[in-house]
């Protein structure tokens, strides 16, 4: 489940190990490129853990975040 927190979206998803986690990460990527939406992120391992807002809107959740995280799960 997603969480707003502290103006941020937040999820960690769990993977089996780095190599597809980092599979995940490269099609997010891709989807974030074609939406001119980029997530904060970060990668431990078989981790990754987002923390989605909208920095041209003062780091604030706003729609976009919305469907970006909409996004991201449909690729997990
Ligand atoms: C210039 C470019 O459109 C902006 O910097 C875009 C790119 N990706 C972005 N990603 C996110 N998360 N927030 C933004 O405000 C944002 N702005």
């Amino acid at each position: 489940m997603w969480k707003e927190e502290n103006n941020t979206l937040k999820k960690t998803f769990e993977f089996k190990d780095f190599k597809e986690a980092f599979g995940f990460m490269t099609k997010v990527a891709i989807v974030a490129e074609k939406m001119n939406h980029h997530p904060n992120w970060s990668n431990v391992y078989n981790k990754v853990s987002f923390e989605l807002n909208t920095h041209d809107a003062g780091d604030k959740v706003t729609e976009k975040d919305h469907q970006l995280a909409k996004e991201i799960d449909k690729l997990a």
